[in-house]
């Protein structure tokens, strides 16, 4: 992404801005510096973790997610770590979350809701297929047209 700057280098990524902030992380743009891919982080704090006794949950999704590789699930690539922080090196989507954009539209045709939904039901299949079930789905439009439905 062209007129990003990258101040701090994690691993083989140089850190970019904030993209979006949660409970208990920051998103921020980074890339890879070796082959310029743009890549998500995820950005936790240990001692928050700590504090709210997430330690084991986290460490419990990360390894479920390692284990999914599917084409409209977001990817995750690695975890890094430093004295203080957790790195979660995820594949950047960049279309925004269906629900924004249901919401900025008013409505969806039907041919477009039967793409996204099928694409969301290959995913929650997938993840079944796999003793996966996720409680908490997010879901968020890549802007290729191969594969549009990322869900986290
Ligand atoms: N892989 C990604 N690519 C691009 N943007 C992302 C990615 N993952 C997260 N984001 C952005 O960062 C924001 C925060 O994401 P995060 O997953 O930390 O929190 P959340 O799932 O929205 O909330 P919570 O953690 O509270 O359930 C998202 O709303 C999105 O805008």
């Amino acid at each position: 992404m062209s007129g990003d700057k990258f101040m701090r280098v994690v691993g083989k990524y140089e850190l970019g801005r904030t993209i979006g902030e949660g409970t208990f992380a920051k998103v921020k743009f980074a890339r890879d510096c070796q082959t310029g891919d743009p890549v998500a982080i995820k950005v936790l704090d240990k001692e928050k973790i700590l504090k709210h006794k997430m330690a084991e949950q986290l460490r419990r999704e990360i390894a479920t997610m390692k284990r999914i590789k599917h084409p409209n699930v977001i990817r995750l690539y690695e975890v890094l770590g430093s004295k203080t922080k957790i790195y979660i090196v995820l594949e950047y989507v960049t279309g925004g979350e269906l629900f924004d954009k249901i919401v900025h539209n008013g409505r969806m045709v039907e041919d477009e809701a039967r793409k996204y939904f099928q694409q969301l039901i290959n995913a929650v299949d997938y993840c079944h297929s796999r003793g996966v079930y996720h409680r908490d789905l997010k879901v968020r439009i890549m802007t290729f047209d191969f594969s549009e439905l990322y869900c986290e």
